[in-house]
């Protein structure tokens, strides 16, 4: 297999709304790939569609090998899924879940290592409806991730996340990636899809409108960057391509430059520019 997920001219018309416009994508085995756009792109329609949870009005789309409009129980098992909202038996405590989950699979993780690597040991025994929002949330990642997945589907995973569990969520996918799971991720959080994208897609009216890695979406990487320093004579700010040059040559003679920042324009800056007039 070529590509995990290749899409050609999707399109999805609602009654009265076209949420998809003809959108091509190809995700590669193994690779983090992120979809950014703004609420009402297209996205969530776009992933349902991929999961096999919606059909489409026109176009090709491929999934492990499979087209999901006709793709059975075997290829279902392949995938994990978190959606943006679930519901779980509010009187099922986390290990029942996470175990009674495990066994819809053929070959799942141990449910107790799951539990741990999404940081809900000490609440193994509490019941579903006792948990906080972002504890469920954590819930929903445990049963994304029990199936062993080839690939894997994130909708706002961490929405609700204190920092922390943020943080661990992301030493998670890091991981689950190195293992060569491949993930599809739809987030909000501009700094999510930078620290673990391999690629980003910027959705706006239900088409692609900049594709790259983070790094470079949009010529980020090429955009002149801003030097801040401070001195006597006060606060000096200065655009430049060539930001090394100007600081070697301020500098000079072992010359300490107070307070100096060298910035580039941030994911976000990109992702608002493009999505500017398109949203
Ligand atoms: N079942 C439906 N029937 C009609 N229109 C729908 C339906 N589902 C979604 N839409 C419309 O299609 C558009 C795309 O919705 P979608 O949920 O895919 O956006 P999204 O990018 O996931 O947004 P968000 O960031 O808010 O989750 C929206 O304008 C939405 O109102």
């Amino acid at each position: 297999m070529t590509t995990a997920v290749s899409v050609r001219g999707l399109r999805k018309q609602y009654p009265d709304h076209l949420a998809v416009a003809g959108l091509d994508l190809e995700i590669a085995p193994g690779e983090v790939f992120s979809l950014l756009g703004p609420n009402g792109a297209g996205k969530t329609t776009t992933v349902e569609i991929l999961e096999g949870h919606r059909r489409r009005t026109a176009g090709e789309v491929t999934v492990l090998g499979e087209d999901p409009a006709q793709a059975g129980r075997a290829w279902r098992a392949r995938l994990g899924i978190v959606l943006q909202t679930a519901t779980h038996a509010a009187e099922l405590s986390v290990a029942e879940t996470v175990r009674h989950f495990a066994k819809y699979y053929p070959n799942p993780r141990d449910p107790d290592e799951v539990i741990e690597k999404v940081g809900l040991t000490e609440k193994a025994g509490a019941r579903i409806k006792a948990l906080s929002g972002g504890q469920r949330r954590r819930v929903d990642v445990a049963l994304g991730i029990i199936g062993r997945p080839e690939l894997l589907f994130l909708d706002e995973p961490t929405t609700g996340f204190d920092p922390e569990a943020r943080r661990q969520f992301w030493t998670l996918i890091s991981d689950l990636a190195a293992e060569g799971t491949t993930i599809l991720l739809t987030t909000h959080y501009l700094d999510e899809a930078e620290a673990l994208a391999d690629r980003v897609a910027v959705i706006a009216r239900g088409e692609i409108v900049a594709q790259d890695t983070p790094q470079n979406l949009g010529g980020r990487a090429a955009a002149e960057a801003t030097v801040r320093w401070t001195d006597e004579r006060g606060e000096h700010v200065e655009r430049t391509a060539y930001p090394t040059k100007l600081v070697t040559e301020l500098s000079a003679g072992g010359r300490e430059l107070g307070g100096l920042t060298v910035t580039r324009p941030s994911l976000e800056d990109i992702y608002l520019d493009l999505i500017g007039d398109k949203a």
